[in-house]
């Protein structure tokens, strides 16, 4: 595989292998896994219990700090590197409880060294895309914190309902994790509770799917309430119908005891158990829905308090990675930012900028987008996107050195429909233009009608970018000209915070101002008209 593209890629990172906070969890789940299915239950009913406990008690442990409203992919804006958030997940006591839901399912979430496993349809994609596809989940697994040391991909109409690969490829599958050492296969698709066991029995290693990582690389990086909330509710609804999956492997060993005379069938204590789990994860979800919402009302009014100052705003959209919050720095760290107290205050992913001319705007960055990003997760993070819809304009950073601009930039086109986005004037910042393919840059120009080549890292077309954002901002449409006495300096500061100053002069009694204004300013303004 080519990863080349990836920061992310393993093979970049040599301390990767290095976790000592994996390290020191090392403990009688790792003996645990082998031998699953010998009658071992009661370190796994205790592990479920241990780690359930934690989950359940997550809303004791939340920062008491104030909302928000937006989740790390956002926050980091302020701004840490795939390679700063790698050291830092690495430093031992920062895992949050939220890991422990995976670690329910896998009884370890924890990816070392880990093979990837990808079926291609003839149907629905080309060999190509399932490269990418594949490449793009080598680079997510890293991300989590793992080894990728190889994949494999198999040609088949369908997954395999039961193995999830079909048997020849999955016994290859067997024999390459043997040999390389893996501990981990991850699959390039949504597995089924039973085709993750299938799958395990024959390779002997513990099967996660794509969704688990992204999962698993949201709960890593989540710092805000809301955040946390949002990827918490996300796991435990990815959970909850995959525990009768792991109810069946206990009963599974229940059969184990049966075979050696303890006699429990296969509605024992196993099934009554998850019956109890069921319903204390739904009282959870039901808290953590509750609590979201809550925050949706503070964001509310910080949108109502933006429409009131009417700034207009620009919403980073892109996919992961593009270089949405490294585009943001270089766009307002260039010393043109105003540091604004109240919205400092109120919400640190989103930015004051202003145009060449003057004219200020918000800059907000986003959460990345993902190719199949879990349902759960689109829906948890639709809050968040909707920011984006209530914008002005959306600034869509795709990657230009990527294998597939195009398909980032359709991936993201459908999930901003989704949140009627779509209608929204639209600029797309073709960015790592310092390594992208001239030739490439060339084409994305050419089929985008309102694209910049840029670059966060050289500063290439930052300035055409400005210019272009100052050029999309809508335009308050009262045009004016007003001579405003000395003695009314704040209507002066509205026009030129809230409309478009086309000239200014000061006067012997007051500022002469031509400008273009909203409709209510331009009523307030009406007794000095000249
Ligand atoms: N060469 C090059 N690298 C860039 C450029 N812009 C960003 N990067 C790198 O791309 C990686 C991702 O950048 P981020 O700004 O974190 O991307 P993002 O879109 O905010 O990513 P998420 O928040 O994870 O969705 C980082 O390693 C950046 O250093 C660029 O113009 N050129
Ligand atoms: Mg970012």
């Amino acid at each position: 595989m080519n990863q080349r593209h990836h920061p992310a890629a393993p093979g970049l990172d040599p301390e990767r292998r290095e976790h000592p906070a994996d390290v020191a969890e090392d403990g009688p789940e790792h003996e645990q896994r082998d031998d699953r299915g010998h009658g071992d239950e009661q370190v796994g009913d205790a592990e479920f219990d241990r780690a359930l406990a934690r989950i359940l008690r997550g809303a004791d442990t939340l920062p008491a700090t104030a909302p928000t409203g937006l989740d790390e992919p956002s926050f980091d804006g302020d701004q840490l590197d795939l390679a700063d958030r790698r050291a830092l997940r690495r430093a031992a006591g920062l895992s949050t409880e939220l890991e422990d839901v995976t670690e329910v399912e896998y009884r370890q979430l924890r990816l070392e060294r880990v093979v990837l496993a990808g079926v291609w349809s003839t149907a629905d994609s080309s060999r190509h895309e399932a490269e990418v596809s594949l490449q793009e989940l080598s680079a997510l697994a890293a991300t989590a914190g793992s080894d990728v040391l190889d994949g494999i991909l198999q040609k088949r109409a369908t997954p395999d309902p039961a193995t999830y690969l079909g048997a020849g490829k999955a016994a290859a599958l067997a024999d390459l994790v043997a040999e390389v050492g893996a501990d981990t296969v991850v699959c390039d698709g949504e597995l089924s509770a039973s085709q993750r066991r299938g799958l395990e029995d024959i390779v002997k290693v513990k099967v996660v799917d794509r969704t688990a990582v992204i999962l698993d690389i949201f709960a890593q990086h989540a710092k805000s309430r809301e955040g946390k909330a949002q990827v918490e509710l996300a796991q435990l609804e990815y959970l909850l119908p995959r525990l009768r999956g792991w109810g069946e492997s206990m009963s599974r060993q229940a059969g184990g005891r049966v075979a050696g005379g303890a006699g429990i069938g296969s509605r024992g204590p196993g099934e009554t158990k998850i019956e109890l789990d069921r319903r204390r994860i739904r009282t959870r979800m039901a808290k953590l829905r509750r609590e979201i919402r809550g925050m949706g009302t503070a964001r509310d009014a910080k949108r109502s308090l933006r429409q009131v100052r009417q700034v207009p705003a620009v919403a980073i959209a892109g996919y992961t990675n593009a270089g949405k919050s490294s585009l943001l720095n270089r766009l307002t760290g260039a010393g043109v930012l105003v540091e604004d107290a109240l919205f400092a205050t109120l919400d640190p992913t989103v930015r004051r900028a202003q145009t060449p001319q003057g004219r200020p705007y918000t800059l907000a960055d986003t959460v990345g987008f993902v190719r199949s990003l879990p349902h759960q997760l689109v829906e948890a993070f639709r809050s968040t996107l909707e920011e984006v819809a209530d914008g002005d304009v959306v600034l869509h950073v795709v990657d230009g050195s990527h294998p597939d601009p195009e398909g980032q930039l359709a991936a993201v086109r459908s999930v901003l429909a989704d949140v009627d986005a779509h209608t929204l004037p639209e600029i797309v910042a073709v960015n790592k233009a310092d390594l992208a393919d001239p030739e490439v840059l060339d084409r994305l120009l050419r089929k985008e009608k309102n694209a910049v080549a840029v670059s966060a890292r050289t500063g290439q077309g930052i300035e055409e970018l400005l210019q272009r954002v100052a050029d999309t901002l809508p335009v308050p449409d009262v045009e004016l000209e007003v001579l405003v006495p000395y003695d009314r300096g704040e209507l002066v500061h509205r026009v030129h915070t809230t409309g478009q100053v086309l000239a200014e002069e000061h006067e012997a009694d007051g500022t002469r101002l031509h400008a273009r204004v909203q409709p209510r300013l331009a009523a307030e303004l009406r007794a000095y008209r000249v």
